[in-house]
């Protein structure tokens, strides 16, 4: 009887459940959005149950459409948002608050207190981050320093950490597996990626109790068996857990050093798979821990930027000169150029490379002409430009060039930007078939660990390409856009320098 792989994507915005046959198709999703919590300018949270309910929902939907059942199932494989952060009681299962998604700033002050201190190079050697409020470490402080009794019972052994995979193990497993992989725990900047155990020096420093850890395994491995009976009516193997970013990388075939791929979601991030070698950046890169064609752990160079799909939802919901996100795109091909006008949406500071926590967004060159198709084109322009400054850094950081990229993601959608993209890069850039290629990715992992694919030259051939991107631009405009662009970045630097 045919199997089937189920991947739960837990997102930024939704969860989504997909079914992946054995030819890498996948057959069903099921897709579902659950609450934003916005208590402060800047403070981003979700309600942990309620992520669970909405896997619970999806899955239960996609099973339905596909008319499966658990006996059909091989086993699952969980990618994710990576960093957010829960911390729960062991006993009830309960959030002691709502979780701190990745971008939320509200340990902006302890992150300052610990880059005062002196700690910034001593956290990046072993972790491979920057010092910042998007990682879990200062997350897991706020919450044992804000919520009454947290620290007290986190010292007794009495409450849990997690980022959302964990969490979900957890809810899975009904309380009985407490696990991460690597690829997640490289984000909470308490992990050595060199030694690949959690930090007893860092721990310390953050005066972080090590009970509150979960196990660190590989990606593609036995993480324990389902005991939700209302979900499924037999046990199913969890065999896949990567973070949603380095689960893309695997997805797109990025085996080999110096494949890269770029996501474009809520925000974009860019990785370039480094091999066995972890490449320390000295400008604004991210080291951190990704799977190798075996599924073993490898290096990737990581540029995160923050904003970028969610520019275009300021578009439609905030300035609210679309109604929908695929609009920019026939608005931006009714122009010639972007005349002048560049957006730098840096409206939660700015992420790689620049690491600005200051600064905020910003609109140059705007005249008396300018209309609701330049902003739509400025703001996609705005998107490849933070790329290149990326891409740029990478090729800097390692001596190798890079000839071409993967793409995928909410905004890949989009033919004027990948054409941009492409244009503004000079290299080709190609979009597989399948775009959903982080939940393709987890399934890869959860498949391999099970034998359902016995080796990724099995799953190589999965990976065709839908659309390629040529570049197609005059050296001297490309230039002229991109140096304008760089004076963008450095003005709105300027205006919010103090
Ligand atoms: N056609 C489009 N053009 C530009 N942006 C788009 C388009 N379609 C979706 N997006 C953007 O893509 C993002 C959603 O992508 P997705 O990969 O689902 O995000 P995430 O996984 O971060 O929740 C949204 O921010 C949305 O504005
Ligand atoms: O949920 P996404 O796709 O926006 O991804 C979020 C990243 O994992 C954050 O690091």
């Amino acid at each position: 009887m045919e199997k089937f792989i189920l991947v739960i994507d837990q997102g930024t915005t939704s969860t989504r459940a997909i079914l992946f046959n054995k030819d890498g198709v996948d057959i069903a999703k099921s897709q579902e959005e659950f609450p934003q919590y916005f208590p402060q300018p800047s403070w981003v949270e979700h309600d942990a149950n309620e992520i669970w309910q909405s896997v619970l929902n999806v899955t239960h939907k996609v099973m339905q459409e596909a008319g499966i059942s658990a006996k059909d199932i091989e086993s699952i494989g969980i990618t994710n948002q990576r960093e957010t952060t829960v911390i729960w009681d062991k006993e009830s299962g309960m959030p002691i608050h709502h979780a701190l998604v990745w971008q939320s700033r509200q340990t902006n002050d302890i992150t300052n207190q610990l880059i005062d201190e002196g700690h910034e190079d001593l956290i990046r050697l072993k972790t491979g981050l920057k010092v910042n409020s998007y990682f879990s470490a200062t997350k897991v402080m706020w919450l044992l320093n804000e919520i009454p009794q947290a620290r007290k019972r986190a010292e007794k052994g009495e409450l849990l950490f997690g980022t959302i995979d964990t969490w979900l193990i957890w809810k899975l497993t009904d309380g009985q597996v407490h696990a991460t992989d690597y690829t997640n725990a490289s984000r909470t900047m308490m992990f050595n990626i060199h030694s690949l155990e959690w930090d007893e020096e860092l721990l310390s420093i953050f005066n972080i109790p090590k009970t509150l850890l979960p196990e660190v395994k590989k990606s593609s491995d036995f993480y324990g068996k389902t005991a939700y009976y209302h979900l499924f009516d037999e046990e199913v193997s969890i065999t896949g857990v990567a973070g949603d970013q380095q689960a893309a990388l695997f997805g797109q075939n990025c085996f080999e050093p110096g494949n890269v791929k770029n996501t474009y979601g809520t925000g974009s991030f860019i990785l370039m798979n480094t091999g066995k070698k972890a490449v320390n950046s000295e400008h604004g890169l991210l080291t951190t821990l990704a799977c190798d064609d075996k599924g073993e752990v490898c290096y990737a160079l990581e540029g995160s930027i923050f904003v970028t799909g969610s520019a275009i939802q300021w578009l439609r919901d905030g300035l609210e000169i679309i109604e929908e996100s695929y609009e920019t795109e026939k608005m931006s091909y009714e122009l010639a150029s972007n005349e002048g006008v560049y957006v730098v949406p840096a409206f939660v500071g700015l992420g790689a490379p620049y690491w600005d926590s200051n600064v905020r967004g910003a609109i140059f060159g705007v005249t008396r002409g300018t209309s609701r198709q330049t902003f739509a084109r400025a703001t996609l322009e705005s998107i490849a430009y933070q790329t290149k400054d990326v891409i740029e850094t990478m090729v800097c950081e390692t001596g190798l060039p890079i000839t071409q990229m993967k793409v995928d993601g909410g905004a890949s959608k989009n033919k004027f930007l990948l054409e941009f993209q492409a244009d503004i890069l000079n290299i080709p850039i190609f979009k597989p078939l399948v775009t959903e290629t982080t939940a393709m990715g987890a399934a890869f992992l959860a498949g391999l660990g099970t034998g359902f694919w016995k080796n990724t030259e099995e799953i190589r051939h999965i990976w065709q390409v839908e659309s390629s991107f040529y570049p197609d631009m005059d050296v001297n405009d490309r230039d002229a856009y991109y140096k304008k662009w760089k004076k963008a970045v450095a003005a709105a630097r300027f205006f919010h320098e103090d």
